[in-house]
C-alpha cells in the first residue's frame, strides 16, 4: 500500500516520520522550492525544526506523487482543506483520503469528512485525530490516537498501516464524533488560555474544561454522534492536551487574548474560524453553547476576557 501525506506542515512532517518507520511515504508539499530545500537538508526548518527526515521518506512538489499514492493523508488545515482538494481533484479521485485536520469550515459548517464528500463523493475516507503534539510524534514519544473511518474493514487496514512502535491508534467508526470532538476541543483551549491568561485560576480552567466537554458531548449527540466517542482519545483526551499544555497554539491564541497581548496571524489556529462556524450553526438550531459563543465572541474582539466569564457566570443555575 503507497502512503502520501498531502501538506508538509508541522503534523503532515511529523506523520511522515512516524509512517516512515514502517515503509516508505511520499511527502507532498505544494511550493517546489521548499520542497528542494527539505529534501537537501531532510529537515523541516520552518515548521518543525530539529526532527530529521528518514531516508524512506521522498519529498516531492509533483502532482503526480498524490495520484500514485493508494491512502492519502490530508495535513492542510481545515480552511484550506476544499480549495487543496478541488485544486487536485483529477490526481485524488479513487485514493482513499484520511483527513487529518481539526475544525469546522467557516463557510459551510461542514467538518473534513463533509468537505471530502463535498468535493470528491464516493471516495474512501477516514479520519485521524486525538492527542498528539506534532514534535512529540516526531521524536517517537508515546502517542495514542483515534482512526475514525465508517467502513470497518478499511478503518482495520489503515490502522494496521499507520501505527507504529511509539504511535497506537486506536479505531472507531463514529466519524461525526471524533471530528466533532477534534474541532471543539480546540475551542475549549482558547478559553482555557484566556482564563489562564487573565489571571482567572486553575479552578476557573476546570470549570471551563469540564463544562466543555459538557458542550461538545451535547452537541455531537444531537449530530448523532456516539456520547462515548466524546469521552476517548478525540474527545476528552485531546481536550485535556489542548487545554493545559502551552506547546498547543489553540490554548497560546487564548493567553494571548487573556494578556492583551498580540498574536502572529499566520500561525495555524484552527478554534478560531471553528467557535465562530459552530456559534453560527448553534445559534440557527437553537443549541445552547456557551462557551463555545464566548470564544466567537472574543475572537472576534466583540467582548474581553472579564466581559466573557461574567457572561458564563450570570447564567441562570441548572442541575448539572
Ligand atoms: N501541529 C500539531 O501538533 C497537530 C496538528 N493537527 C492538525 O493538522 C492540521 C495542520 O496543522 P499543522 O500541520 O500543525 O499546520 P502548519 O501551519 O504547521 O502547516 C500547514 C501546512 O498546510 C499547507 N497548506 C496550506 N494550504 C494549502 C493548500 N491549499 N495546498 C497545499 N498545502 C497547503 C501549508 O503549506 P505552506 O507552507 O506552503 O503554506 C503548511 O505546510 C490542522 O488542522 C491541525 O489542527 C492535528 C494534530 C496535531
Ligand atoms: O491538536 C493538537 C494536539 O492534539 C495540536 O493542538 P494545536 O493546534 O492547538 O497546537
Amino acid at each position: 500500500m503507497k502512503v502520501a501525506v498531502a501538506g508538509a506542515g508541522a503534523f503532515g512532517t511529523a506523520l511522515a516520520i512516524s509512517i516512515s518507520a514502517t515503509g516508505p511515504v511520499t511527502l507532498w508539499l505544494r511550493d517546489a522550492g521548499e520542497a528542494e530545500k527539505l529534501d537537501t537538508t531532510r529537515e523541516n526548518a520552518r515548521r518543525l525544526p530539529g526532527a530529521r527526515l528518514p531516508d524512506s521518506i521522498t519529498v516531492s512538489s509533483d502532482a503526480r506523487a498524490l495520484a500514485e499514492a493508494d491512502v492519502l493523508l490530508l495535513a492542510v488545515p481545515m480552511q484550506k482543506l476544499r480549495g487543496f482538494l478541488q485544486d487536485h481533484r483529477a490526481q485524488l479521485a479513487g485514493r482513499t483520503l484520511v483527513a487529518c485536520c481539526k475544525g469546522i469550515e467557516l463557510e459551510t459548517g461542514q467538518g473534513p469528512q463533509d468537505v471530502i464528500a463535498d468535493v470528491l463523493p464516493g471516495s474512501p475516507l477516514a479520519l485521524l485525530t486525538g492527542p498528539g503534539f506534532a514534535r512529540d510524534i516526531a521524536i517517537g514519544l508515546p502517542t495514542a490516537m483515534t482512526l475514525a473511518c465508517a467502513d470497518a474493514p478499511l478503518g482495520e487496514v489503515l490502522q494496521e498501516r499507520l501505527s507504529s512502535v511509539t504511535l497506537r491508534l486506536y479505531r472507531s467508526t463514529d466519524v461525526t464524533g471524533a471530528a466533532l470532538g477534534g474541532a471543539l476541543k480546540n475551542v475549549v483551549a482558547i478559553a482555557c488560555g484566556a482564563a489562564i491568561g487573565a489571571g482567572l485560576g486553575e479552578s476557573a480552567r476546570a470549570a471551563l474544561m469540564t463544562r466543555g466537554n459538557a458542550e461538545m458531548t451535547r452537541l455531537a449527540a444531537r449530530r448523532g454522534a456516539d456520547p462515548a466517542t466524546l469521552s476517548g482519545l478525540s474527545g476528552f483526551g485531546d481536550l485535556v492536551l489542548t487545554c493545559t499544555s502551552e506547546q498547543s497554539r489553540n490554548y497560546r491564541l487564548g493567553l494571548s487574548l487573556g494578556q492583551g497581548d498580540g498574536f502572529d496571524p499566520a500561525v495555524t489556529v484552527e478554534g478560531a474560524a471553528t467557535a465562530r462556524a459552530m456559534d453560527s450553526a448553534a445559534r440557527a438550531a437553537g443549541d445552547d453553547m456557551p462557551i463555545t459563543a464566548v470564544v466567537a465572541a472574543l475572537v472576534e474582539n466583540r467582548l474581553d476576557v472579564p466581559q466573557a466569564m461574567r457572561h458564563l457566570l450570570s447564567r441562570s443555575l441548572k442541575e448539572e
